[in-house]
């Protein structure tokens, strides 16, 4: 059975993510101070409109790509800015991925995909041989693990794919719309596999995805927007409209997410609310009156903004 328990598997902070912009144009803000935490054993999606950033989180908590500022942790160990020689084996031990595509090597078999993956991970040969085996079989693929990617249906290359994300027997599961390229039928397969994983092995999921059905196999979605978490929501809720079910987030650093039309009603984003809080034996008290400011420093790089509190003009970074 899946245990969820209060250990933190992940634990991002201060997420910044920046596109350099091609020449003249600006540069695209896809993650703005995002915070994120999972539990180890987690069923988590990741939801919100076409170029939310939804991508962009998953391939830099995957240490893909580099985050522009902010922190990463796993059990603790933070790896925002380690070499990718340091990373390369805290990926392989912790993180498996999924893509839409499937991403299979075209000119290696289904079990050779496999078995080249627990190869790089430093299984010897006939261990790798043998596990390739076993993982392919229990996925259904036992009689077509000889056949080439090219020769596979799209759910057939999905099971490779999980084989392969799942034998380094990861702690956790990066899946960027996995069943993107699927129908209903393959689509519930593959949903029913990684419910069967998540339980069976305790594999903590993160899954970016537009579709309902998908969502609702995990424990809760979270939503982005704009490059921003804007709410989460428990298991079941409609993804197609979320304002009825969004819920505050507080991270375990203290940062609080509000509802988009909270915000709003409050302030323009690239404000902060100033005040000094003092905690007591009464609980939380707010110390004189709270006034609204402009960032003065970048909170991307650090550097004081000058004239326009919005756009950086030492890393480029847009801030509404
Ligand atoms: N390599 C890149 N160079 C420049 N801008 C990029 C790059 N990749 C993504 N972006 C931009 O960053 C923002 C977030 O993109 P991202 O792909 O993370 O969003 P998404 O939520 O996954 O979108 P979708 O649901 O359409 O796949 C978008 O404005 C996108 O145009």
């Amino acid at each position: 059975m899946a245990t969820e328990t209060n250990e933190l598997l992940l634990d991002a902070d201060g997420l910044y993510s920046i596109y350099k912009g091609l020449e003249g144009a600006n540069n695209v803000v896809a993650l703005k101070g995002l915070n994120l935490d999972m539990k180890k054993g987690e069923f988590v999606a990741i939801v919100g409109t076409s170029g939310a950033g939804k991508s962009t989180l998953l391939r830099t908590l995957g240490g893909l790509q580099k985050p522009s500022a902010g922190e990463i942790r796993y059990f603790g160990r933070d790896i925002s800015q380690m070499t990718e020689e340091a990373l390369v084996p805290i990926r392989r031990s912790t993180i498996g991925f999924i893509f839409q595509e499937g991403n299979l090597i075209p000119e290696l078999s289904a079990y050779n995909n496999v078995v080249r993956t627990l190869r790089y991970s430093g299984v010897g040969i006939s261990e790798a041989r043998k596990r390739a085996k076993e993982l392919l079989k229990k996925l259904g693929m036992e009689s077509r693990m000889h056949d080439l990617p090219q020769r596979l249906s799209g759910g057939e290359l999905q099971r490779v794919a999980i084989a392969r994300a799942i034998s380094n027997n990861p702690a956790l599961i990066l899946a960027d719309e996995p069943t993107g390229n699927l129908d209903a039928k393959n689509t519930e397969q593959v949903m029913q596999l990684f419910r069967d994983l998540h339980k069976e092995l305790n594999i903590a999921f993160l899954i970016v995805t537009h579709s309902q059905h998908v969502a609702s196999f995990a424990d809760r979605s979270v939503e982005l927007s704009d490059g921003m978490i804007i709410g989460q929501h428990n298991a079941g809720s409609d993804i197609y409209d979320l304002k009825e079910s969004r819920s505050v987030i507080v991270s375990k650093s203290g940062n609080m997410t509000l509802p988009p039309e909270f915000l709003s009603a409050l302030v323009a984003y690239g404000y902060h609310w100033d005040f000094t809080l003092d905690i007591n034996a009464n609980g939380p008290r707010i110390i004189g009156k709270p006034s609204l400011k402009t960032h003065n420093n970048c909170p991307v790089c650090n550097v004081p903004l000058k004239g326009d509190k919005f756009f950086c003009h030492s890393c480029g970074a847009k801030l509404n």
